[in-house]
């Protein structure tokens, strides 16, 4: 919840003074308040924080935040509810427009459109945090983040279930050429067939990529009488009655229905292409849920056109439209009117996770995690930073700071910082790396207006900082 600024001014026992409050674009990167939100919520750690001390050295309307794609509501409540400025957009931008928006911001929460390169994050000299308010982050440059001390949150799995539950419908969908026979319907046919319409009991669904997606499916899968396979890289647990197969080429062989849910990466791309559609069974089915380049649209065009692939669904494309309402034409992906003609093939916008439960869910899970990480620097959860969580200050510790040090992974670092810090007495500290980036929180006592910028001017001038934030 929010501490209204008057009590958070007032309520800090600390003895610094505020006339060191600058703006939080500044290295004094600092939270305005503690989350009292969905973190740890009911547990001994919340109540504990419940007595967090309100660190605060600067308004908490300085902290401007953007989001885009039109994040939940539980999402944008959380964050106005801190009182920060959050600037609400529905759809992604352009690239011209996003860097000029993300210049002046310290947060921008996106969902799985919006593309934040390293040409557009190195126009972000603001920005302190990204909230992907999805499961993918393969739209962030999470490495060019990390090292620029950006840290990436995500919702690891709050839409998983829907993606699921998608692919089922989509299943018995195809089974039945429900997509066909709506639309001939529509158009005022009535075309009474059974030739080629199947039940899914007795059938094989092939996973790919066996994660919080395709487990999920394999479980829905098996309840309506499936048979199930799947394949993954890494060797997995099966679910109920499913087995793991050694190969792609395994599964596309044996599978009746083959569903693909891994992420984005170079060795998923075109992981569906001319070669794996013959393997196929002929007269059998493809589901993408997962991302638009791990199939290679024109040649599962073909295999369509030769009847080896009996029907697909098709929920995510190389290149999607930025809003509601704009085209899905030629001019955004080479093959989009061929694919638009052909038979049993279901076209949706994207929407896996779309549904009022998952993006409620992930609205207040990335949004508490932004609030964390903007009013007490945890990284806990992080896609690319290390993961570093400590303890509130309470009000029963006076005159303390909390120091953030985002540097490089290089040796020697901590002897320097600690020097720096020796004069003070460290009460508590914690230092993780992952890569080439290392996280580093210490929350020392007898802290003087002074001594803060003292402490702040001498880690900003190691050799191996990224950014140092300073909240007390
Ligand atoms: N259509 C939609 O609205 C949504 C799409 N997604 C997409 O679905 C993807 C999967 O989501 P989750 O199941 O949550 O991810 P996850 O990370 O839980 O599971 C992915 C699985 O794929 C496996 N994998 C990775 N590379 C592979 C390869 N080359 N071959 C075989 N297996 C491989 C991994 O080992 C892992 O088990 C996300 O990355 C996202 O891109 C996610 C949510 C909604
Ligand atoms: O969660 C994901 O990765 C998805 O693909 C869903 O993305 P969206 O939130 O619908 O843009």
């Amino acid at each position: 919840m929010a501490v209204p600024r008057d009590i958070a001014r007032t309520s800090s026992a600390n003895a610094v003074s505020y006339s060191l409050s600058v703006s939080p674009t500044a290295t004094f990167h600092s939270p305005p308040s503690s989350s009292q939100g969905g973190f740890m919520a009911g547990s001994l750690a919340q109540r504990a924080a419940a007595a967090a001390k309100q660190l605060k050295p600067f308004s908490t309307e300085d902290v401007k935040i953007l989001l885009l794609e039109n994040v939940n509501q539980t999402g944008r409540d959380i964050l106005k509810g801190q009182g920060y400025q959050v600037e609400f957009l529905k759809s992604s931008l352009p690239e011209d427009q996003l860097i000029e928006k993300i210049r002046d911001v310290h947060v921008i929460g996106i969902r799985s459109k919006t593309k934040l390169t390293a040409k557009v994050l190195q126009e972000a000299k603001n920005l302190l945090v990204i909230g992907c308010f999805c499961i993918g982050t393969n739209q962030v440059d999470l490495d060019y983040a990390a090292k620029h001390g950006i840290a990436v949150f995500n919702s690891p799995f709050a839409n998983s279930r829907s993606v699921a539950e998608l692919v089922i419908a989509e299943i018995i969908t195809l089974a039945r050429q429900l997509g066909d026979r709506s639309l001939e319907m529509h158009r005022g046919t009535w075309n009474k067939v059974s030739a080629k319409c199947w039940e899914i009991r007795g059938k094989t669904l092939g996973i790919v990529g066996y994660g919080h997606i395709g487990s999920q499916l394999s479980v829905l899968a098996e309840a309506m009488g499936m048979s199930v396979i799947y394949y993954d890289i890494v060797t997995l647990m099966a679910i109920g009655s499913a087995r793991q197969v050694p190969t792609l080429d395994a599964l596309l062989e044996e599978a009746d229905f083959v569903s693909l849910h891994v992420p984005e990466t170079p060795e998923t791309k075109n992981l569906l292409s001319a070669k794996q559609f013959e393997r196929m069974k002929d007269g059998s089915y493809l589901i993408n849920a997962s991302r638009g380049t791990v199939v290679d649209i024109p040649a599962l065009i073909k295999a369509m056109r030769a009847g080896k692939v009996a029907g697909a669904a098709l929920d995510v494309y190389p290149n999607e439209p930025a809003a509601n309402g704009d085209y899905f034409v030629n001019d955004l992906n080479s093959w989009a009117e061929d694919l638009r003609g052909l038979s049993n093939l279901i076209l949706t916008p994207h929407i896996g996770g779309s549904t009022e439960e998952a993006q409620r869910a992930i609205g207040v899970e990335v949004a508490d995690a932004l609030v964390r990480y903007i009013n007490q620097g945890t990284t806990l959860a992080s896609v690319n930073l290390p993961e570093v969580m400590m303890r509130s200050l309470t009000l029963e510790e006076p005159n303390h700071a909390r120091i953030i040090y985002i540097h490089r992974n290089v040796p020697g670092v901590l002897r320097k910082v600690n020097e720096i810090l020796a004069e003070h007495n460290v009460d508590k500290q914690i230092s993780d790396s992952k890569g080439d980036v290392a996280y580093l929180m210490a929350d020392i006592s007898d802290v003087k207006t002074e001594d803060i910028k003292e402490i702040r001017d001498s880690l900003d001038s190691l050799n191996s900082r990224i950014l140092t934030r300073v909240l007390y």
